[in-house]
């Protein structure tokens, strides 16, 4: 069966990736879980796009495998957009979740205006070849309050379009088939299908 490497430091995503794999004919490996020194790349880029690309390009350099990252992150709209790329770090470095969510809801307070999307970009680096980038999108809108324990980061603030419980709420088996995630890997596979 063919190999992909995963490559994230985030739990919640490997575990989604995992469940988003299983149904397929491709197995999916953990890029941290099979080798024990992955360093971290530093994310310097300005778009989703290219720090998805940054990921997946030193890893598959370094292993020399085919390797999938995916960059990806919270767009509200009457933030101008943020927190964006900077979603994992938005109340800081230490990328805590609460801390995050405490700022957004913080800073939308008295705001009536609270539509947002999740945005995920996968990038599919491959030894010697070109790159391949696949985008994905779930519109939706913050809550005032956090509801739900499920999923990660923005998910109990987040509600989709559709819906009216949170991520959080509504758990893995509806987010994997709704998400941004989701999507941006079915649009990667129908990419990579016919070379694979
Ligand atoms: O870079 P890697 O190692 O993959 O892990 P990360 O958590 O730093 O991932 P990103 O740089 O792509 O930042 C994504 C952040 O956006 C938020 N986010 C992305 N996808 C999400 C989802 O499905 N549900 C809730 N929040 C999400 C959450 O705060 C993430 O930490
Ligand atoms: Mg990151």
């Amino acid at each position: 069966m063919k190999q992909i490497y995963v490559a994230t430091t985030n739990k919640g995503k490997v575990d989604e990736f995992k469940n988003m794999f299983s149904s397929l004919d491709i197995e999916m490996v953990s890029l941290m879980e099979a080798f024990d020194d992955v360093e971290d790349v530093e994310e310097t880029g300005t778009t989703f796009e290219e720090n998805a690309k940054l990921k997946a390009e030193t890893y598959c350099k370094t292993y020399q495998v085919p390797v999938m990252a995916d960059d990806s992150g919270l767009v509200v709209d009457a933030l101008n957009g943020e927190p964006g790329v900077y979603s994992a770090r938005y109340a800081g470095e230490a990328k805590n979740d609460d801390q995050n969510i405490i700022k957004l809801l913080n800073n939308l307070e008295g705001q009536s205006q609270r539509n947002a999307a999740f945005v995920s970009v996968i990038a599919y680096a491959r030894p010697g070849k070109d790159t391949i980038v696949a985008e994905g999108r779930c519109e939706g809108e913050i809550t005032e309050k956090r509801k739900g324990t499920e999923g990660f980061g923005y998910d109990p603030v987040f509600v989709p379009v559709g819906y009216i419980q949170t991520m959080a709420e509504l758990g893995s088996e509806v987010k994997n088939q709704i998400s941004h995630r989701k999507r941006a890997l079915d649009e990667m596979l129908k990419q990579i299908r016919p070379l694979l």
